[in-house]
């Protein structure tokens, strides 16, 4: 029969009688903060963590499922109690919440009321120390880790994009979920081996990192022809490592501070990724022509200042010099976050600056070639669904002289009469016939190329 808040007030009051008698220390977590109404991002990790062990414990659970998670999240019901153990220490927790009808919070609520909720911890005083510092920091830990691997990943893009979500910034986005992995990627065994154990030292290097006083970020260049599976080798790399991708469009980038704004803008765990840096800007020539007309030889001479009568095409162009994408890769800024991974891709690695992939700025480059019988293996699987057949044989003695394209392989391999019982034989028939006619394609250029050499040598004979 009383009032609600009068219920809670006395309820409150209650629960604090004991400890008149028994020494107990008491923290509360709010969930909005109360300087700027903002979510109290402490209180979003407690709800995680005691979200996670709760499930086992709690009497009383609360679910919920919002857009961006991969599946439900629990957690206590107001009222409801856990008790955590810490180094043998019990700590309890209680989830309090209550109908506030003041006006002027924070948040601009106003006059409206709003739920106020909360999380309070009750330790013994004799275990301040622990709680305060070790305790409180494994919760932290805990409770993004949980929110992070529960989390659907991003990919992002600098290109305003209708179908993307916006939420403030130059970066909008789609929820991500690529079904390539390192498992279905066609490529030598060993070289893939060798990849992975470079990302896992990576991502377990945190105090690698800080013991040299490096930035926590990795450089990847894959370079090979088109259609080698450089795309699926990104959205491999993102799912094996669990990192939102930001894809960016260099030419959208109209100047050097835009590219650092981008930078600041992008999060803890990602991949940075510039596919096809060859064809982005003319990164080589801008460089080359400051040198040629400027004799400057250092690097990051803007070459923008030359230009003394624009059109408005130059005025619209992307004025990112060599310089600014430099400094984006490992300049000061580049070490405002961590774990980052930035990833280039090119079909013509020759033409790219030596400067920009140098050893340091892309710590790994990685050759994406065309397949041989290993990485054929790894297709066959993927596409047709088999280990071993007895056309396997030719196809490994076509493939010891002939190599073959991951996407010519995928074309020849995807299964189009499925219904029928030879379908398998089909599809491999047909790749055989294409690593033929490709063998066969190359030998006659090979010999058109030894007659052009040979009627430039009778030439210049006579
Ligand atoms: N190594 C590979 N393993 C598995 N699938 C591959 C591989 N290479 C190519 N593919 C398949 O071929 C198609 C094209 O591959 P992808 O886009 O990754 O190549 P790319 O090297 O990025 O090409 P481009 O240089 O033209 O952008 C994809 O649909 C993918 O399924």
């Amino acid at each position: 029969f009383l009032p609600e808040n009068f219920q809670y007030h006395i309820q409150k009051w209650f629960s604090r009688l004991p400890n008149y008698f028994i020494q107990h220390m008491h923290i509360t977590f709010e969930e909005y903060n109360n300087n700027n109404g903002r979510t109290n991002e402490a209180y979003t990790c407690i709800k995680n963590y005691l979200g996670a062990k709760s499930i086992k414990k709690a009497a009383y659970l609360k679910a919920d499922k919002s857009r961006n998670s991969k599946s439900l999240q629990f957690t206590l019901d107001e009222g409801d109690e856990v008790i955590d153990e810490f180094q043998n220490v019990k700590i309890k927790w209680v989830a309090y919440q209550e109908t506030v009808k003041e006006s002027g919070h924070g948040s601009g609520r106003n006059s409206m009321p709003f739920e106020k909720r909360s999380f309070v911890l009750k330790a013994h005083s004799r275990y301040r120390d622990l709680v305060m510092e070790d305790y409180l920091n494994h919760v932290m830990k805990e409770g993004k880790s949980i929110q992070f691997q529960n989390r659907k990943r991003r990919l992002y893009t600098n290109n305003k994009d209708e179908d993307c979500y916006w939420k403030g910034g130059r970066w909008s986005y789609i929820n991500f979920q690529h079904p390539a992995s390192f498992d279905t990627l066609g490529m030598d065994p060993l070289k893939k081996e060798e990849i992975l154990d470079d990302l896992d030292s990576f991502k377990t290097g945190k105090d690698y990192y800080k013991k040299i006083g490096k930035a926590w970020k990795r450089g990847y260049l894959l370079y090979g022809p088109p259609g080698s599976g450089k795309s699926t080798m990104i959205a491999a790399i993102a799912k094996y490592l669990d990192y939102d991708i930001y894809d960016l469009e260099l030419t959208s980038v109209r100047e050097n501070a835009e590219l650092k704004q981008l930078l600041i803008e992008t999060s803890n765990k990602s991949m940075i990724v510039i596919e096809d840096i060859d064809c982005s800007l003319d990164l080589t020539g801008a460089r080359k022509n400051d040198k040629k007309e400027s004799g400057d030889e250092k690097d990051g001479e803007d070459n923008n200042k030359k230009q003394s009568s624009e059109t408005e095409e130059d005025k619209n162009r992307s004025k990112v010099t060599l310089s600014g994408l430099l400094n984006f890769i490992d300049g000061i800024w580049s070490a405002c976050g961590e774990e980052r991974v930035i990833v280039f891709t090119t079909n013509q690695v020759e033409k790219l600056d030596p400067a920009l992939i140098r050893r340091g700025r892309m710590d790994m480059h990685i050759e994406m070639s065309y397949c041989k019988f290993e990485a054929f293996k790894i297709l066959a699987k993927n596409y047709l669904d088999i280990d071993s057949h007895p056309l396997f044989g030719e196809i490994r003695q076509l493939l010891e002289e002939n190599e073959v394209s991951a996407c010519d392989v995928a074309e020849n391999l995807m299964p189009r009469r499925k219904w029928r019982d030879d379908h398998v034989e089909i599809c491999l028939l047909k790749l055989i016939e294409a690593i033929k006619n490709q063998q066969h394609k190359k030998g006659k250029k090979e010999q058109k190329e030894e007659e052009v050499q040979e009627q430039e040598r009778s030439t210049k004979f006579e």
